[in-house]
């Protein structure tokens, strides 16, 4: 049933504005990916092309070996959910999650005791059996939500396309239906693609997660590759706080002034580069070889973990440095802190 999706070169203009500038990526049957980027950066118009509601100016779609192009809307058998306004609000529950078999033509349309049977199946796959009456008015948003991939799982789809699907819902509910779809789509299996741009929602919820910026598709990987191992500055700064050092790379050894911060690097990474280390690598330690020393200035919350604000000599902005259970150093106090991990780029 799932397919692979192979997405080739595409680019796409509107009017002059090169909205996607070049995007490849090859999604394994069943594979959930999130596509990841900030606003503007091209993740909903590449899904609409994957939908086949927008054109390609370069480059194709295939579903397997198919090219996309050759299919039309129908037959591409596409489930879609949308951030809101998903549900037809005039019709119940069981209606609208009956309304893309009932929309086909005849002599592909399940009977009616089929289509009752299967809406049934679904409700009780999206776990809300029984509220088939109800119209989505009566429904709380995650409710709703999970109605819309009912309805978009109803025509038996090739792949699975959600845009920000729990976009418009709170904290609480989107964090819930994220567990709950993960847990669902390692049920069904569709192949899925998944448009957000919250990046603990992709990496919670996707096999792979593709990173775009300005069109472009910075770096595809697991959940771990892109965190611990990021292939450029900004899929490093877009995942997560970071602080970013200058230094110097000699041999084996990252050096802040002459002072030597990080070891055991590959020896081809030589000279003037930019070391990006976050929060929590970060440590405050009695004694190493490989220490910066700095005195702490501001003490602050940042949700459960406690944060130091590191001011170091030579470096303009304050190192933040993530306590967890570490004792609380003092303001003013001088500490020395070791980095227990950290990418390095060329300098810019
Ligand atoms: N129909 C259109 N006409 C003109 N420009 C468009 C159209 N659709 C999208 N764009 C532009 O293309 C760029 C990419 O838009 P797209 O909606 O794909 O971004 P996005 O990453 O999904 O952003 P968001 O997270 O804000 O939804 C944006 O600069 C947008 O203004």
């Amino acid at each position: 049933m799932s397919v692979a999706v192979t997405i080739e070169a595409i680019e796409k203009r509107f009017e002059n504005f090169p909205a996607l500038r070049g995007v490849s990526l090859d999604i394994q049957p069943g594979e959930l990916v999130a596509l990841l980027g900030p606003s503007g950066s091209g993740k909903t118009t590449l899904l609409r092309l994957i939908a086949g509601l927008e054109e390609a100016d370069r480059g194709r779609v295939l579903f397997g070996d198919i090219d996309t192009r050759a299919l039309s809307l129908r037959d591409r058998r596409i489930g879609f959910v949308f951030q809101q306004y998903a549900l037809f609000k005039t019709m119940n529950v069981a209606d609208n999650i009956a309304f893309g078999l009932r929309s086909r033509p005849r002599e592909e349309r399940p009977i009616a005791s089929e289509i009752s049977k299967r809406v049934k199946g679904l409700l009780e796959l999206v776990q809300l059996p029984g509220l088939e009456k109800r119209y989505p008015s009566q429904l709380s948003g995650g409710q709703r939500q999970r109605v819309a991939l009912a309805r978009a799982l109803a025509i038996e789809p090739r792949v699975l396309l959600l845009d920000e699907p729990f976009g418009a819902l709170d904290a609480k509910v989107r964090k819930d239906l994220r567990a709950w779809l993960r847990e669902l789509h390692g049920r069904v299996g569709h192949t899925t693609v998944f448009v957000t741009h919250d990046q603990e929602e992709a990496l919670e919820l996707a096999d792979r997660v593709a990173i775009l910026n300005a069109g472009k598709i910075e770096q595809v990987g697991s959940a771990d590759d892109v965190y611990d191992h990021p292939a450029t500055p900004f899929v490093c700064e877009f995942l997560g706080e970071v602080n970013k050092l200058p230094v110097k790379v000699v041999g084996s050894q990252a050096f802040f002034g002459d002072r030597p911060v990080l070891g055991g690097l590959s020896q081809n990474q030589g000279g003037p580069a930019s070391l990006y280390v976050r929060p929590q690598h970060l440590r405050i330690v009695d004694e190493t070889p490989l220490a910066l020393p700095g005195t702490v200035e501001h003490l602050r919350r940042n949700g459960p973990l406690r944060r130091a604000e590191v001011a170091v000599e030579g470096l303009k902005k304050r190192l933040d440095v993530d306590l967890a259970s570490q004792v609380a150093p003092a303001i003013g106090e001088r500490v020395r802190l070791r980095i227990t991990h950290g990418n390095l780029f060329a300098a810019a």
